[in-house]
């Protein structure tokens, strides 16, 4: 370990995140009811600009008239570039109650972009008397946000959380294709005969989880887009979660429960992380840094692997 400790990131459950337009408030309760760990209101890409005075007042009233229960409360504003984002703000922050946790910011680009949020949420919140900080969650979904990612990732302490935007980070790139997430039918390699899908995107995932690791922030998954598919949601989401992300969007309410299911730690993988910490402990009551379990190499990194588990088992439970 570096001189320089790893932080914790937030301690909260963050394992699905649901989304609707901020345009379409019959969906609100239907939200709120949902088994969804943070919902994301949204006044970005899915309102469309002359609905977006409508659904920020519709948003502001849903922070006083809705029940969310204990979900964290999150608002996606408009990008930087665009007219409308100071007015998301600004309205946000004078109007919304108390429930409103966090703002999300799309289109992030480089730390000053983060900077400049914070600056006008200060500003507001100060001038409102608003005592609850807002969290930040950021989305990283150009070019420029992922070659800046670390710098973002270390922007501002309001910083919670942080998404890949499958759709805008593939046109940022250029990519060929039209797809929103998972396998991408033109990404192949051919050994022997066989034919085999690699992650086009692992190369983003990692380094999303790298600088939300270093900085102490969550690292989210994105949308998938095609929310007919469960099976590829699934394999789409197993595979983030393997490389270290702890939730994933859901642009469906069906996607909700698949999420919730995958980035819940198993019994057995609990009760095998637990069985590794026990082990552990008596190798260290003998003055042994490393022992065998199950015919297999453990020691000290074995423990800390064991932690995530755990922990993650325990901020669920608590849910
Ligand atoms: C890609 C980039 C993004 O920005 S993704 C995030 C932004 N997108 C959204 O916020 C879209 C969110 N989803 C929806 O708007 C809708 O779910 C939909 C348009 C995808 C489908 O809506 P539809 O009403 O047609 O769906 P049904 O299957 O008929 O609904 C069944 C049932 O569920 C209720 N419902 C629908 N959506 C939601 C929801 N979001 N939350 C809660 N409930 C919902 C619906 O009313 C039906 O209810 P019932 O009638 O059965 O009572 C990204 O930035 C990038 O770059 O990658
Ligand atoms: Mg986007």
């Amino acid at each position: 370990m570096s001189f320089r400790p790893q932080p914790s990131p937030p301690a909260r459950p963050n394992r699905s995140q649901l989304f609707g337009p901020g345009s379409r408030s019959e969906l609100f309760e239907k939200m709120a009811a949902s088994a969804a760990d943070v919902i994301n209101l949204d006044l970005e890409d899915s309102v469309a600009p002359d609905d977006k005075d409508k659904a920020r007042a519709n948003i502001i009233a849903a922070t006083h008239e809705v029940d969310w229960g204990d979900k964290y409360f999150s608002v996606r504003i408009n990008g930087l570039d665009t007219p409308h984002w100071y007015r998301d703000v600004v309205d946000l922050l004078e109007n919304a109650s108390d429930r409103l946790d966090q703002i999300m910011i799309p289109m992030v680009g480089c730390g000053e972009d983060i900077y400049a949020v914070d600056a006008l949420v200060t500003a507001v919140e100060r001038a409102k008397g608003r005592t609850k900080p807002i969290s930040f969650e950021v989305i990283i979904e150009t070019a420029a946000g992922l070659a800046h990612v670390e710098e973002i990732a270390a922007a501002s302490p309001r910083l919670q959380a942080m998404s890949l935007g499958y759709a805008d980070f593939a046109a940022s790139m250029g990519m060929a294709t039209t797809g929103i997430g998972g396998t991408q039918a033109n990404y192949y390699m051919i050994h022997e005969g066989q034919t085999d899908y690699p992650d086009p995107w692992h190369y983003a995932v990692s380094a999303i989880v790298a600088a939300c690791r270093t900085h102490g922030v969550l690292p989210v998954d994105g949308p998938f887009g095609d929310f007919s598919d469960e099976d590829a949601y699934i394999a789409h989401a197993r595979r983030v979660a393997t490389l270290g992300m702890v939730g994933k969007w859901a642009i469906h309410p069906k996607q909700v429960k698949l999420a919730n299911e995958v980035f819940s730690p198993s019994e057995e993988a609990v009760a095998e992380a637990r069985e590794i910490l026990a082990a552990m402990e008596e190798a260290k009551a003998k003055g042994l840094g490393a022992t065998t379990w199950k015919g297999k190499l453990i020691d000290i990194a074995s423990m800390k692997q064991a932690e995530v588990i755990v922990r993650q088992a325990e901020l669920i439970a608590g849910r």
